[in-house]
């Protein structure tokens, strides 16, 4: 039986990258993708500019929509201040045993909450689960057409205060049209355009961070 392509990132990770060294894993799976076989994590690049918003932000609680193989989960982890949370929402249970494992791998499960399930299913019930008040930031990389909806949602259940950022991935390719005109366009988000690149390669996609004003 053919392995998929989470799989043989997490065997490439379990063979090159350093136990407990979530720096050796970011590392590991960007070599990997960008010289074996591409797979759609943030990448090297954008994650530079990710990492600089976690570190500007220092957010005690996080969220992320769309974990896939927990590159980005390990990426913002290894970021966090102590005590602080990354809730991470995986729907797919394949992807989401894999994210399990290179979380693991990273020694960065202590700050890391993995969720299976739909982000609509969940989002309403996070403030009672997890006891939050709300998410000082936001990371979005999971369907393209449901930021938007997550977005608005994420409003309504009040999980957006002054001042929590949202910050997009793929906001040019593949492209989220619906959830760019709504962040650029509404008096309540201030939003910024950060030009870069599609992982692993020279075609352009960019990074969209919004400042919810209330
Ligand atoms: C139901 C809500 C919901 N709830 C919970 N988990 C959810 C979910 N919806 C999705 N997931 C999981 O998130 C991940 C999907 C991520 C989707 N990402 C891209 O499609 C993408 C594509 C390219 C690209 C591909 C091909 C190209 F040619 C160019 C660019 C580049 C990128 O960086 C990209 O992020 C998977 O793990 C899903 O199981
Ligand atoms: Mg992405």
């Amino acid at each position: 039986y053919g392995s998929t392509r989470p799989e043989r990132i997490l065997a490439e990770v379990k063979r090159k990258a350093t136990r407990g060294d979530a720096r050796s894993v970011v590392d590991t799976i960007d070599q990997y993708c960008r010289h074996q076989e591409w797979a759609m994590n943030v990448g090297d690049e954008k994650g530079t500019i990710l990492d600089s918003i976690v570190c500007e932000v220092k957010p005690r609680a996080m969220l992320e929509l769309g974990t896939y193989c927990g590159y980005s989960a390990v990426r913002i982890a290894s970021l966090l201040p102590p005590n602080s949370r990354l809730i991470t929402m995986e729907f797919n249970p394949v992807f989401a045993a894999i994210a399990r494992q290179v979380i693991a791998w990273a020694g960065v499960e202590d700050k890391v909450v993995l969720i299976e399930g739909p982000s609509g299913d969940w989002i309403p019930k996070m403030k009672k689960e997890f006891g939050l008040t709300s998410f000082d930031l936001v990371f979005l990389d999971h369907w393209k057409d449901c930021y938007l909806p997550d977005t608005k949602l994420m409003e309504e259940c009040g999980l957006l205060r002054t001042g929590s950022i949202l910050v997009a991935d793929n906001v040019i390719c593949p492209g989220a049209p619906d959830y760019l005109e709504y962040v650029r366009g509404s008096p309540r988000y201030e939003s910024k355009y950060f030009r870069s690149h599609l992982e692993y390669t020279r075609v352009e996609d960019g990074i969209e961070k919004s400042v919810f004003l209330g």
